[in-house]
């Protein structure tokens, strides 16, 4: 599974559950999967059909989505296509018959009305599984109900022993319940993930229409452009889509537009264009949206507010797929809350109206919320034990005045007790405010003894209130027939009780814009400086010039994927890009480790990216195979279904050197200082190329410290198990030489067990004036004998005994020791005479015997070839050391052997995992 992933996908590790489920279906069973928009819930129906060999039918609901999936599977060398009305070319029906597709994309009509006779040749071919994508269409409960889903169930009768996959980002229990019905799914495997996108920022602002707040919207747009990447602005009219998309074009903005009154072809160019990173913002109704896979949208701008609280996700859920933190503001009017009528007319049942309304409320409370968006968010969703606070949305972030406003909410949950609790919040308050309407006298509401007490206060104001205490529990909404009702909670009534007309229990609640009228500070973007933060990430890690190099790739990739016709992103996405301009790759093998590059990408362009990173590098005197790709936007935080999801630490810049030291030395020193890592991680951390000696990271650290970085020098000591004693040998070597030019003779002076970091540290702390004493106060300074402490102090001395290279140039420069960058340093003596020194870290005994026994079976020199390393590494299930291969092939010269093991690696035949080559 992982050999696919990574040759197909360029990945090398799977998202939570993806495994699980791929195994499950590879078993033959149905399954339902629920998981977060973005989460990578297309993997698990794309690589069973890799595995097995045979067709995977998936249902899409859109064109648009099919096109773009089959596009970016095609640059993964996968063998897709899709059979709809818009397919022009009549033989792919005939060839998807044959089952000489991968991966198959059919609309649901088409499903349904293809013939018997092309799923029965299809069926004697094989089918590896049967999906349906964005599930949630089949039920009438869902927020996006289509009629051709609901016939899909007839596909089971033809399809019996076929494994169905339902897969959405957004269903209820019920939803959830429906779609396995609808499939007729049998004993279905039902995983559902955490709907967390935590990598989302999430923002609510109220606005008043108008010119002003466009040129305002316009503005803060521009600088999310220029600054971090695309956005996409959806609105609830076409008219406004018109309307924004001229002011953006006016404003010197590459946008486009989509929407339902386009015609076919110029929405599609329009789709097309935006995920072609031709224009940079896309407007446009919510026509556009579901399965939009563009990696790196930045900002998804909400103008009014959504239908339903499910599309808001699902839109929103388009920003920051590749796991960068990306920012989600919705802006709302209070007109919009008039909109039911126009959704529910969508509605052709009055389950579906209920459904209807149920979701449009969720969402008009999301936009009153004065308390964590991502909470309400979850708990709408039936996530359980979500924490009260996020941190990254906007009532999380700003502070906002509080008052006390136990005596308001005492008027109003009273007034709508007294009013039966059957109205909506307009009657409870309109008799608040003394109205004298025909509806308020006929029921007699004016006579209530609270009739007109809430005068003083705006209507807004006391919607407001009422929108807060429904989100705080003291008030419930419903909807009986087609009617909001509002009626007070078990916990609105406690308050009651607990209150008297002239003296009620403390209740702190945050005024809201709409209570304070500050319109101003409603309409104000940006407050808490998002988009500085989404800008500076977009380099963060990188030096200038790596900055400069990644933005020379961005424009190669755009070339390349002009040239053969496919999106930028479909190539390889943008932190592929960042981690091949931090590692420079010299070579297709170093190029095939980096996350995102699959073997399609690398047998088609590796020569070409390779070349370019060789040619931009020398431009802009960057080192080639440089720093470790270490920038993984990865999984860290786990919720309450236990799936991790994607780290939103991103925000966070990290320092950039102000010093000049080489990438190497800059990096092993921010992994030991900052990273908290031990020399040993750092030396064989696994997304280094190739693992380095643990002396020559501690010999970057000091140097780092000599530049005037900073550093814990006690912990280094420590670390490298300094001594009294060793560093007395060292004063004595130095004054023997009677210089300390060079390290070496001074080496030579000392005991084999004193290595070069030792002799650096003492001579660095000297440079900087310390003494040991002073770094480590008597009682906590090692003081044993050299020759006691190597029990005593750390495994690094005694590990680090062989000889190494701490005064040429770093390591990245090393002339020998880049040749597949493998875990050897030269000797002393300088490269000619230098015999090679390996490490024998994770040889294990059984396996050296094993390695022995086969080598005295074999007394003859063995030389390595392609097909004779591949049988022989077939002995080793948990794979073999570099060491070990040279020892066995000691017929071959270690050239060769680095050579041979570069191709195969370029070639996915073999991978290297914690230093160890296993077979594919
Ligand atoms: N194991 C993985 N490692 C890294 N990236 C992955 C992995 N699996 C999927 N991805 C990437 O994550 C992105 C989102 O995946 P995908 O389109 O499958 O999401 P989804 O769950 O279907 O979302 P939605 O419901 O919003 O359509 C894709 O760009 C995909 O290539």
């Amino acid at each position: 599974m992982e050999y696919t992933l990574k040759k197909f996908f360029g990945y090398s590790t799977f998202r939570p559950y993806q495994k699980e489920i791929i195994e499950k279906i590879l078993e033959g069973k149905d399954s339902l999967v629920v998981m977060a928009t973005g989460s990578g819930k297309s993997l698990c129906y794309q690589v069973p059909p890799l595995i097995v060999n045979k067709t995977a039918v998936v249902i899409s609901p859109l064109l648009s989505l099919m096109q773009d999936q089959v596009m970016a599977l095609r640059q993964r060398g996968i063998k897709a296509d899709h059979i709809s009305s818009a397919q022009t070319d009549s033989r792919v029906q005939h060839i998807a018959a044959s089952g000489q597709f991968d991966i198959l994309y059919m609309t649901p009509e088409k499903a349904c009305s293809i013939s018997n006779n092309f799923w029965s040749n299809l069926l004697d071919k094989g089918i590896s599984l049967l999906a349906v994508d964005e599930a949630h269409c089949i039920s009438e409960w869902g927020h996006d109900f289509r009629v051709e889903y609901k016939q899909l169930g007839k596909l089971r009768g033809i399809l019996p022993n076929v494994p169905f996959v339902g897969l959405t980002a957004t269903a209820t229990e019920k939803v959830r319940n429906d779609i396995m019905d609808s499939l007729e799914m049998r004993d279905a495997c039902v995983t559902i993930g955490s709907f967390d996108r935590t990598n989302l920022f999430y923002g609510v602002k109220s606005f008043s229409r108008g010119v002003l707040f466009v040129d305002e919207l316009v503005g803060e747009v521009s600088k999310c452009v220029a600054t971090a990447g695309s956005t996409i602005i959806y609105c609830t009219t076409i008219k406004d889509v018109q309307q924004i998309f001229e002011s953006l074009l006016k404003a010197g903005i590459k946008a486009g537009m989509y929407h339902g009154q386009m015609g076919n072809k110029a929405r599609e160019e329009s789709h097309r264009s935006f995920i072609r990173d031709e224009f940079d913002v896309m407007v446009a109704t919510i026509a556009f949206g579901m399965g939009i896979d563009k990696p790196n949208i930045r900002y998804v701008i909400h103008y009014g507010c959504p239908k339903s609280l499910e599309s808001y996700y699902q839109e929103s859920g388009r920003c920051g797929r590749d796991g960068i933190a990306s920012m989600c503001w919705l802006y709302y009017t209070k007109s919009d809350f008039v909109k039911a009528d126009f959704y529910c007319a969508e509605a052709s049942s009055v389950s579906q109206r209920t459904a209807i309304m149920q979701s449009f409320m969720a969402a008009q409370r999301y936009c009153m919320l004065t308390t964590c968006r991502r909470k309400f968010l979850l708990d709408y969703f039936g996530e359980k034990n979500t924490p009260d606070k996020c941190g990254t949305c906007d009532n999380c972030t700003t502070s906002r005045k509080e008052s006390d406003m136990s005596r308001e909410a005492f008027l109003l949950i009273s007034s709508i007790r007294s009013c039966g609790n059957n109205w909506g919040l307009n009657m409870p308050i309109d008799v608040l405010r003394g109205s004298r309407s025909k509806k308020i006298v006929n029921a007699q509401f004016d006579k209530l003894p609270l009739h007109g007490l809430g005068k003083e206060l705006s209507a807004n104001w006391w919607k407001a209130l009422g929108y807060q205490l429904i989100s705080h529990g003291y008030l419930t909404e419903t909807i009986r027939e087609t009617f909001k009702i509002v009626s007070v909670s078990p916990k609105g009534l406690k308050f009651l009780s607990s209150s008297k007309p002239d003296d009620q229990p403390t209740l702190v609640l945050p005024v809201t814009s709409e209570m304070s009228g500050d319109e101003e500070q409603r309409n104000k973007f940006g407050e808490s400086g998002e988009f500085n933060g989404l800008a500076s990430q977009k380099y963060e890690g990188l030096s200038e010039a790596e900055a400069q190099l990644y933005n020379m790739l961005v424009e190669e990739r755009m070339k390349l994927a002009r040239a053969v016709g496919t999106a930028p992103y479909a190539l390889c996405g943008d932190q592929t890009l960042k981690k091949i301009a931090l590692m420079r790759p010299s070579t297709k093998a170093r190029l095939a480790n980096i996350d995102g590059v699959n073997q399609y990408l690398l047998t088609k362009y590796g020569d070409h990216f390779i070349q370019s990173v060789k040619c931009l590098s020398e431009r802009l005197n960057l080192s080639l195979d440089g720093r470790t790709a270490d920038i993984q936007p990865t999984i860290t935080k786990s919720t309450m279904h236990t799936v991790p999801t994607i780290t939103k630490s991103t925000m966070h810049t990290v320092p950039k050197p102000d010093r000049k030291i080489t990438p190497a030395k800059y990096e092993a020193w921010r992994m030991w200082h900052e990273d908290g890592l031990s020399f040993q991680k750092i030396a064989n951390a696994p997304s280094r190329p190739a693992p380095i000696q643990e002396t020559t990271v501690a010999g970057y650290v000091i140097e780092a410290a000599l530049e005037g970085y900073e550093i814990d020098w006690a912990r280094l000591l420590q670390e490298i198990g300094l001594t009294c004693e060793i560093s007395g040998h060292i004063q004595t070597a130095i004054l023997k030489v009677g210089s300390k030019d060079k390290l070496k003779p001074i080496k030579d002076e000392l005991p084999e067990e004193i290595n070069y970091a030792h002799i650096k540290a003492c001579l660095a702390m000297q440079d900087l004036g310390m003494s040991l004493e002073e770094v480590n106060p008597p009682g906590h300074l090692p003081s044993c004998r050299a020759d006691e402490h190597c029990n005593e102090t750390s495994e690094f001395l005694s590990k680090s005994s062989h000889p190494c290279h701490m005064e040429g140039p770093c390591e990245s420069e090393r002339p020998v020791g880049n040749i597949a960058g493998h875990n050897f340093a030269v000797n002393c003596n300088g490269p000619d005479s230098a015999p090679l020194v390996y490490d024998d870290d994770l040889l294990s005994l059984s396996k050296r015997q094993k390695v022995n026994a086969i080598k005295e079976e074999n007394p003859l020199a063995v030389e390595a070839t392609e097909s004779s390393l591949l049988n022989w590494l077939k002995n080793y299930n948990h794979g073999v050391s570099l060491s070990d291969i040279l020892e066995h092939f000691y017929g071959s010269s270690e050239a060769s052997v680095f050579e041979l093991l570069s191709c195969l690696e370029s070639d996915f035949m073999i991978f290297k995992k914690n230093n160890l080559y296993n077979l594919m």
